[in-house]
């Protein structure tokens, strides 16, 4: 295999490294609205995502959640109806024109689920990668087909580098897209559902590809798909949920002590910047979470509890609670607090004794 010389995205000069320390992805509040026969649907609702250079993450969500809305976004292919987005440096909403076409051409690189939209079926591997660079203008001559065959070789397609779409195997179409969208050196690869037609094996194998591209070159790689198997080849993975980022699963490794690697694999819920955050659907139906909930603050923890069954709803309720008093084991509304009666509910959510 060719050794692979190819530079790393931001690796040119010291702005480019000043600009290298800004997040490449970096979503604020985004929202999509769609409007159809009437109806708004909302697709992206307050989305917040960052994604720093070089990193490789994967966007997970049921279907509808938004995944594709967001990737569309990114791509430059739609513009969303509020928040902000910005990729490599580049404002997606008041983006003109001129610079989205640039934009598309030069900064990021797509890789869709589907082989027609990702190669010209009349072209062969080699030569999809050509028109990739034409279309860029990037490279010329010798350096273009150094570069396509240093590109295949990466991907471990340099063997079949003569053939058409329609002579190779879906693992190795995919490989080959990958390979195109890498052909314009872009800051950012972006990828929707690159193993949705594959099967297990096949998508681990691809999965794996796009990990290695993402190593040895440093191209900030986002995969958006349903493949649930996805957060064993990355190390961040981001679940959406209603058209927000809802949870991410963080892998590392750790080794214990007799030496021997273990992949930990982490489940957070995610924070926004205004302190919102959502609970886990299994969560909240284990404790008929609804409406209103009551929040405790504790030295090292946030306590959640159901706030239903707490609040009487009519004043004689009210009194039969008082006079029964609290519950065995039940926490007072001083719970977690230092006992002084006064409230430590910093959230002001959890009504005091006095208020009830
Ligand atoms: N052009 C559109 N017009 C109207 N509604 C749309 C449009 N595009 C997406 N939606 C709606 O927005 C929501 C999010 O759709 P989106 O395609 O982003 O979800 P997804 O997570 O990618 O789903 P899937 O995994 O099934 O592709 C859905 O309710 C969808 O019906």
């Amino acid at each position: 295999m060719t050794p692979v010389t190819l530079p790393r995205p931001g690796a040119e000069g010291s702005s480019a490294t000043a600009a290298a320390r800004e997040p490449d992805v970096l979503c604020v509040d985004l929202v999509r609205i769609f409007s159809a026969a009437g109806v708004e649907v909302q697709a992206l609702q307050g989305l917040n995502l960052r994604v720093d250079p070089g990193e490789l993450v994967a966007v997970v969500g049921a279907s509808g959640s938004g995944k594709s809305t967001l990737l569309t976004i990114l791509s430059g292919l739609d513009t969303p109806t509020a928040g902000s987005a910005r990729v490599a440096g580049h404002d997606l909403l008041s983006m003109g024109a001129r610079e989205r076409v640039a934009y598309r051409r030069r900064t990021v690189g797509f890789v869709w689920q589907q082989t027609q939209r990702n190669l010209l079926p009349y072209l062969t591997a080699a030569e999809n990668l050509a028109l990739a660079m034409e279309v860029a203008r990037t490279r010329r001559g010798a350096e273009r087909a150094r570069r396509t065959s240093e590109l295949l070789d990466l991907l471990a397609v340099g063997d079949i580098a003569d053939r058409r779409p329609s002579e190779l195997s879906g693992g190795q179409q995919q490989r080959v897209a990958i390979a195109v969208a890498l052909a314009n050196e872009p800051r950012v690869l972006l990828a929707d559902e690159p193993t949705g037609e594959l099967d297990e094996a096949t998508s681990a194998e691809v999965l794996e590809a796009m990990r290695s591209v993402n190593e040895e070159l440093g191209v900030t790689t986002l995969i958006v798909t349903h493949d649930p198997t996805v957060s064993e080849h990355v190390r961040r993975t981001v679940q959406i949920r209603d058209g927000r980022t809802s949870t991410e699963v963080l892998r590392s490794t750790r080794t214990d002590e007799h030496g021997q690697e273990h992949a930990i694999a982490e489940e957070f819920a995610v924070l926004d910047r205004v302190g919102r955050l959502q609970l886990p659907t299994e969560f909240v139906a284990a404790l008929e979470l609804r409406d209103r909930v009551r929040l405790g603050l504790e030295p090292d923890r946030i306590e959640v509890r159901p706030g239903q069954d707490r609040t009487p709803s009519t004043a004689a309720e009210a009194e039969d609670a008082d006079r029964s008093g609290p519950e065995p084991g039940a926490d007072s509304p001083d719970a977690g607090g230092d006992g002084d009666g006064d409230s430590d509910d910093a959230t002001g959510i959890a009504p005091r004794e006095e208020d009830r």
